[in-house]
């Protein structure tokens, strides 16, 4: 029997290895308060699954989830709780992201978290700086957003399950990356959206960030959603799309086929619980095509999609990090980016809890976000 080929991405992470890189100075110091065990190394690396039906398999029957978001837009739309407790609240564009200054993620309230989800279901991304936040507490916090997501095989806190390492340095060590071919997750993207249930509220606490450099770009799906005529919208709404795994798996019956993704089904345009808008869900790194389109028909509009999210920057924002400063924001209504320009320079890492969601869904009466705030253009 020829021997089967496996990509190298896949290869690298499943051998469980000792880490080989020193902990930034401030990652260890949050990580001993924590009292976090790195006697075994650092990060934790779990075996992946093999197959493709095991990994499909990985939390695909359904569960109820209660929406944070949709909770506070029924007891306090306001958000008086979180808004009056901040010393400032700060818009960084029109469209997408806020920064929150004088709280403290650890010592919110149960009614706060909830106005936060519904406050980042309206503006997409909001950050909060000069965090003291261990693994463990930001974990708890991601808990009350949703199921938390542990990956079957991204590298992990050790005794955290559902707190994965984001170490752009780690993987370096896996697949060489350079300026031409960067690494860390520099791709327009939205993670988990071969889940049957994706991702919600997701948080990404950087504890350690290179002086120059290292800024992640959100997109808003809302308003990329709302930069298509009215004519073409309706050429998008209620269809599907398949969306796929970061990662691949073998065919149990067809290994020798190679690596394949998990594919998924899942509407094109979704509608956010919490806010009632609808928004734009696709990327061009796991959105594959168009379900009941030809391949040419489906690469256009796709490409034309992708090119309304990734082009239009009025609908962007771009945020440079400081040590200690966590970002949540929502993979229903957004596409993110990191840049990868500080190869060489100093290290990044961060802990990053993703909550899982509903299963998306489409409503055809729902309104844009320009609509419901009475903004929507005339023609
Ligand atoms: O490193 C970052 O800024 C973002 C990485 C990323 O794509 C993620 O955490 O989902
Ligand atoms: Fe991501």
């Amino acid at each position: 029997m020829a021997p089967i080929a496996i990509d190298p991405q896949i290869r690298d992470v499943a051998q469980p290895k000792k880490d080989t890189l020193a902990l930034p100075a401030t990652t260890r110091e949050r990580l001993d308060r924590a009292g976090i065990d790195l006697s075994n190394g650092y990060p934790y690396r779990p075996a992946r699954p093999l197959y493709l039906d095991d990994a499909f398999a990985i939390r695909n029957e359904p569960w109820q989830h209660d929406d944070a978001g949709a909770r506070a837009a029924k007891t306090d739309k306001n958000k008086t709780a979180l808004l009056s407790a901040a010393s400032k609240v700060t818009n960084l564009t029109s469209h997408i992201g806020t920064e929150i200054e004088g709280l403290q993620l650890k010592d919110l309230t149960s009614q706060q978290r909830d106005e936060l989800a519904l406050l980042i279901a309206e503006r997409s991304v909001v950050f909060f700086r000069d965090q003291d936040l261990s693994p463990q507490q930001q974990k708890e916090l991601g808990e009350h957003y949703g199921k938390i997501e542990v990956h079957p095989q991204v590298p992990q806190v050790p005794g955290v399950p559902g707190v994965t390492v984001i170490w752009p340095a780690l993987q370096a060590t896996e697949r060489a990356a350079n300026f031409r071919n960067p690494g860390g997750a520099s791709r327009w993207h939205t993670d988990l959206v071969h889940e049957r249930q994706p991702a919600g509220i997701t948080h990404l606490h950087n504890d350690t960030v290179p002086k120059i450099g290292g800024d992640t770009l959100w997109a808003s799906g809302y308003s990329a959603y709302e930069k298509l005529s009215p004519e073409f919208r309706k050429i998008i709404d209620g269809r599907k799309a398949v969306y796929q795994s970061a990662h691949t798996y073998l065919d149990r019956k067809d290994p020798e086929a190679g690596p394949k993704h998990i594919e998924r089904v899942h509407p094109l345009v979704r509608v956010h619980p919490a806010t009632g808008w609808k928004a734009l869900w696709v990327n061009r790194a796991f959105t594959k095509r168009i379900v009941g389109l030809d391949k040419a028909e489906s690469d256009l509009i796709l490409g034309y999609l992708f090119d309304v999210f990734e082009k239009n920057v009025d609908i962007q924002v771009r945020f440079r990090w400081t040590p200690r400063t966590s970002a949540l924001w929502d993979n229903r209504i957004t596409i993110h980016n990191a840049s990868w320009d500080y190869e060489g320079s100093e290290p990044r890492h961060g802990t990053r809890v993703t909550a899982l969601a509903e299963e998306p869904y489409y409503d055809p009466n729902a309104p844009s976000r320009r609509q419901a705030l009475g903004l929507e253009d005339l023609e």
